[in-house]
């Protein structure tokens, strides 16, 4: 039996901050990991692949766009198996870096599940047979998620796609239903409309992305109803899904008061993904879970002291650069527990939270939504402007959206902001650095921008806050 200052059970996004933190900080550790191929979640089948081939639809609809700026292509064509291809050999380098990472030395690296036999013990089946238990005086839950169990009649009967699917085909539907309305649903339905595809969303609730604000989801709405073979379907029941004639998929659902029926090619299955905690005999450790997930405080201790959590196994935000904070903060105050380092305890700081969507138009958003600030009992001031009133947006062509700011009624200061519109990704990180800064709506009017960049489009919110504030004083 081995024994390790830090075991790391998972080496994704999380696992590996973690790991690399604990190394950091003097800590001997060991990184359990028990899948087929070592990358994680992001580099294999998450944020990376979605991305390599979004990028696809991206040209591909600004060819599909071209006579609205006065040029001709002729001759265009998608193949699915060159776009496949490119992202193959994108993800093999992303992953071949960190799998190197993984093995350099500085962990030991063990292939297998680990599962807990008590709050300092572990059991790891090995890839390569046989058992090992290993003794952790402290360790972290960083084995991330998986596709939520199907709850649709019929449906797994009939067979479905998931992201997994979509990010590794070489040949691709013709027509597909998407279900939900989250991150990935909008993702994969904007890629597959992009080269082409008839696509239909149906979400459940009466606006996309339920976490964000209404009018930045009906924004979102109406542009992917403008495109050309989507169609949007919100505030939907699902009721099952069955075969239909040629070999085809039919979905029947409510909408509007009435039961309706799609068929297509492929349903795709994006109604949200769950943590992964079903190898690890958390009981075993006194673990405690909320709705599958592992409850951790703000120093991502679990509820059994010597245990720690991060990413999407505890959530509260399943997003990358929140999965390695967690994982770091997590790291620092495991030595912390253990006397290798003396100082404060690190907790998450979720002000400065980001999310983002990278459809098109894409959507992003930081810190406080209007919801959330209302739900607080926060006095905000909220200001929007329009890109289709914006004149870098409209000689692009990119005028779907609007810019949103949120302040503090007394103060003026910057709470959160939201992007439906062209850049949205980029243009957010603005308003993350005034916030870091806590700097007002005022400061932000007057900080110099480039003129035609899409970024002064802020100035114009920003200046309706400070008068705002001024009014309320
Ligand atoms: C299609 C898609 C697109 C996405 N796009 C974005 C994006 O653009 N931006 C963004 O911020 N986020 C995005 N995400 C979310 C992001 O990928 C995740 O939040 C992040 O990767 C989670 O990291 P993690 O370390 O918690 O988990 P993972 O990376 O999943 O790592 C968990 C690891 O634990 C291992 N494991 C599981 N059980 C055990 C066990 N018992 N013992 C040992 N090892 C175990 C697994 O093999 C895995 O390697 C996307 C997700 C998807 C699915
Ligand atoms: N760009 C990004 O940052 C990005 C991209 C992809 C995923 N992610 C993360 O991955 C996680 C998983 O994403 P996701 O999109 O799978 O999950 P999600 O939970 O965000 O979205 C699932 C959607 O399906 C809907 N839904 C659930 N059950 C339904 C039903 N029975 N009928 C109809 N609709 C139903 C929900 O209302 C929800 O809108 C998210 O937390 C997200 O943050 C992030």
């Amino acid at each position: 039996m081995s024994e390790f200052d830090f075991v790391v059970l998972g080496g994704g996004s999380a696992g590996y901050a973690a790991a690399r933190t604990a190394h950091e900080l003097g800590l001997s550790v060991a990184v359990v990991d028990g899948a087929d191929e070592l990358g994680g979640l992001c580099i294999l089948r998450g944020c990376m692949p979605s991305k390599t081939l979004i990028q696809s639809a991206n040209r591909a609809l600004s060819i599909r766009r071209a006579g609205e700026f006065g040029l001709r292509a002729h001759g265009f064509e998608v193949h699915p198996e060159e776009i496949r291809d490119r992202k193959r050999e994108l993800i093999d380098d992303f992953a071949g870096y960190r799998q190197g990472q993984l093995a350099d030395g500085r962990f030991e690296l063990i292939r297998g599940y680990g599962q807990y036999l008590s709050p300092t013990q572990i059991i790891v089946n090995q890839r390569e047979g046989g058992e090992r238990i290993i003794e952790a005086k402290t360790s972290i839950i960083a084995t991330g998620s998986k596709v939520s169990e199907v709850p649709i009649e019929g449906l797994a009967e009939l067979g479905y796609w998931t992201s997994d699917d979509i990010l590794d085909t070489d040949t691709l539907p013709q027509s597909i239903i998407v279900l939900g309305g989250g991150a990935i649903a909008l993702e994969m339905a904007h890629y597959l409309e992009g080269v082409g595809r008839d696509v239909f969303v149906i979400q459940r609730s009466d606006q996309l992305l339920s976490g964000s604000d209404r009018d930045v989801a009906k924004a979102l709405e109406g542009a992917l109803n403008e495109r050309e073979k989507m169609d949007v379907f919100t505030a939907t029941k699902i009721v099952r899904a069955e075969s239909a004639d040629g070999g085809l998929k039919k979905l029947v659902f409510e909408h509007k008061g009435e039961l309706c029926e799609i068929v297509a090619e492929e349903i795709l299955y994006a109604l949200g993904r769950e943590p992964a905690t079903a190898k690890l005999d958390l009981v075993q450790a006194n673990i405690e879970t909320d709705r599958g997930y592992v409850k951790t405080q703000p120093d991502q201790q679990t509820s059994q002291p010597n245990i720690f959590a991060a990413g999407d196994v505890c959530g509260p935000l399943e997003v990358v650069h929140i999965a390695i904070e967690q994982g770091e903060a997590a790291a620092y105050n495991a030595a912390r527990y253990l006397g290798k380092v003396d100082g404060r305890i690190k907790t998450m700081d979720y002000r400065l939270k980001l999310f983002g969507v990278f459809t098109e138009p894409q959507v992003a958003q930081v810190g406080m939504t209007e919801n959330e600030a209302i739900d607080k009992g926060i006095e905000t001031v909220v200001a929007t402007y329009p890109f289709d009133d914006h004149g870098k947006s409209m000689t692009m062509g990119e005028t779907h959206g609007f810019v949103k700011l949120i302040g503090d009624k007394h103060t003026g200061e910057i709470l959160g902001g939201s992007v439906v519109g062209p850049e949205a990704t980029e243009l957010i990180h603005e308003i993350v650095v005034a916030m870091h800064f806590h700097a007002k709506a005022a400061d932000l009017m007057t900080i110099p921008h480039y003129h035609p960049t899409l970024s002064e489009i802020w100035t114009y919110p920003a200046e309706d806050i400070a008068d705002l504030v001024e009014e309320a004083k």
